[in-house]
């Protein structure tokens, strides 16, 4: 069986500089696959390159079985790649609930936007269960705390349902109790999605990842469970050339 998303050969050039370099990735249906690099390892424009943002010079994306590569983002939605943005796309003064109707409406036939439908569709009520917004539906999404707000984002996606969703420093900013429901949510999530997440944080990669890809300089360097990308020499190597802190946190 072939894997639900295939790269192969994938170099993306900005100006003369590639950021991207004859990388291959395969990701299998169900996998919760985390995403690690040092700054400018190109897990971003990974991601972009994947969602449409950005044109490869060369190289496959397949995704259970289509080609990705030269298909704009919102085709790439409709087959169903979700992803969240490092910047918040929350509209502040509609409801939560407003939010994810907004979100699912992106998949749904057009015809379905005009007919008056009573309450919210299976797929908001999923994502508001889900995500544990349920009581906060009503309210204004510009209330939410940061935990909250991203939760909302990822709902977001959810109500789109997506096949694969791919989530871009989900905890970046939380506390910790935030941190441990996104794990939680992650984990929930992955038992009926196919989950990519870039993430720097070495605690919860290490309580929450189970496979591990390692990016560097636009390649995959290493793959495999947390404990062993974390004794590779490689990976001890790069980060260690990079910044003492980062290397100290992958290696401790
Ligand atoms: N639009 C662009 N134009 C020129 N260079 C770019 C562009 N986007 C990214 N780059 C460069 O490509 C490289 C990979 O960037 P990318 O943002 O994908 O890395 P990253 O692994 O996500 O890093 P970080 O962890 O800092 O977010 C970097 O050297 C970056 O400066």
């Amino acid at each position: 069986m072939s894997a639900l998303l295939e790269i192969r050969g994938l170099d993306v050039v900005f100006d003369g500089f590639r950021a991207i370099s004859g990388l291959d990735l395969s990701v299998e249906q169900g996998e919760l696959r985390f995403l690690i690099g040092p700054n400018g390892a190109g897990k971003t424009t990974l991601i972009d390159v994947v969602t449409g943002l950005t044109r490869p010079a060369a190289g496959t994306v397949r995704f259970g079985g289509e080609e990705l590569v030269g298909r704009r983002e919102h085709e790439i939605v409709r087959l169903g790649v979700g992803r969240t943005f490092q910047t918040s796309v929350v509209f502040e003064e509609l409801t939560v609930l407003e939010n994810l109707d907004l979100a699912a409406s992106f998949r749904r036939p057009l015809w379905s936007l005009l007919r008056r439908r009573r309450g919210a569709s299976p797929a908001v009520e999923r994502a508001l269960s889900t995500t544990g917004l349920s009581g906060l539906a009503g309210q204004r999404a510009g209330i939410l705390s940061h935990g909250q707000r991203q939760w909302l984002e990822i709902g977001m996606l959810i109500a789109q349902e997506p096949r694969l969703l791919l989530l871009d420093e989900p905890v970046a900013g939380m506390s910790l109790d935030e941190r441990a429901r996104t794990g939680e949510l992650l984990t929930e999530i992955a038992r009926d999605h196919t989950v990519i997440v870039v993430e720097h944080d070495m605690d919860f990669l290490r309580r929450y990842a189970s496979q591990v890809t390692v990016l560097h300089e636009g390649a995959v360097l290493v793959e495999g469970s947390v404990e062993q990308v974390r004794a590779d020499p490689r990976v001890q190597e790069v980060y260690l050339g990079r910044a003492r802190e980062e290397a100290g946190d992958v290696v401790r």
